[in-house]
């Protein structure tokens, strides 16, 4: 069971791409931001392919794999397409998460409990590109447990529902949901990462957690990069994660 305080931040660059998407221009380029954002000392670079091809197209991913000097956290819907299009880029992370194609965003996790075989036959097939494969969970005993039986090394549980509580006792409930998860995920002996919706004002508590691997933050930390500028939107997050996890 990991119980370091190390805590590794994943950044997530769908949303410079939402912005490119939105006038169809060759800027702002994604790629530009993965580079910028390892300088600044993100550990960890993910992407979202989603289906509606709204963000993230097939030509990030290809010079992502090229160009990064970290590692790609590859976040995928369960489909035929996008598992073959796994086996060519070979990720080294690969994190399933639930899409469906009117949503404003991912809402809620993967029903792993409802769809054990097909998770596992996905799990089975991208271990075997020697990725490591993370589902995209609630914050669930049962979907944890899921997870462990279906073969997933790892997990991320979906913050969002924390990230959007509004009264202090539905924030302080929400938390202590992701901090049970955290520590029921790692007596499973998963991975556990975590992610959505976090910000700069929201992340300090969840990074306090103990057992946390990592953290992936994209939204917020691409908002923020409009106006200091994408190294030190990541620099700052860094510093805050790294000082909410110390002992
Ligand atoms: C799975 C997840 O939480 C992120 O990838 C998130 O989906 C970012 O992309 P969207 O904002 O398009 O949902
Ligand atoms: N998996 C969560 C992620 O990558 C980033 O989510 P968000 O910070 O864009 O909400």
């Amino acid at each position: 069971m990991s119980t370091s305080n190390r805590i590794l931040l994943g950044v997530n660059i769908d949303h410079v791409a939402t912005l490119r998407q939105a006038r169809g221009t060759r800027y702002p380029d994604p790629v530009k931001a993965a580079l910028d954002a390892e300088e600044a000392g993100a550990d960890g670079i993910t992407v979202h392919l989603r289906e509606d091809r709204r963000h993230i197209q097939e030509r990030d991913v290809l010079l992502l794999k090229d160009v990064l000097q970290t590692r790609m956290n590859f976040e995928m819907g369960v489909t035929e397409e996008m598992m073959a299009f796994a086996e060519l880029i070979r990720p080294a992370h690969i994190c399933l998460v639930p899409e469906t194609r009117q949503e404003l965003t991912t809402e809620g996790g993967l029903d792993v409990a409802g769809q054990e075989a097909r998770i596992s036959l996905a799990v089975e097939r991208l271990s075997k590109i020697g990725a490591e494969v993370s589902l995209f969970i609630d914050a669930d005993e049962r979907q944890i447990e899921a997870s462990k039986r279906v073969g997933a090394p790892a997990i991320e549980l979906h913050t969002g529902r924390y990230a959007d509580a509004e009264t202090p006792t539905d924030v302080a409930d929400e938390l202590q949901r992701v901090a049970d998860g955290v520590a029921f995920g790692l007596a499973q002996g998963l991975i556990v990462n975590a992610g959505h919706g976090l910000h700069y004002h929201n992340v300090e508590a969840v990074a306090a957690i103990k057992g946390i691997n990592e953290l992936n933050i994209g939204h917020a930390l691409v908002a923020h990069a409009l106006f200091v500028g994408f190294k030190s939107a990541v620099s700052e997050m860094k510093a805050l994660i790294l000082a909410a996890a110390k002992p």
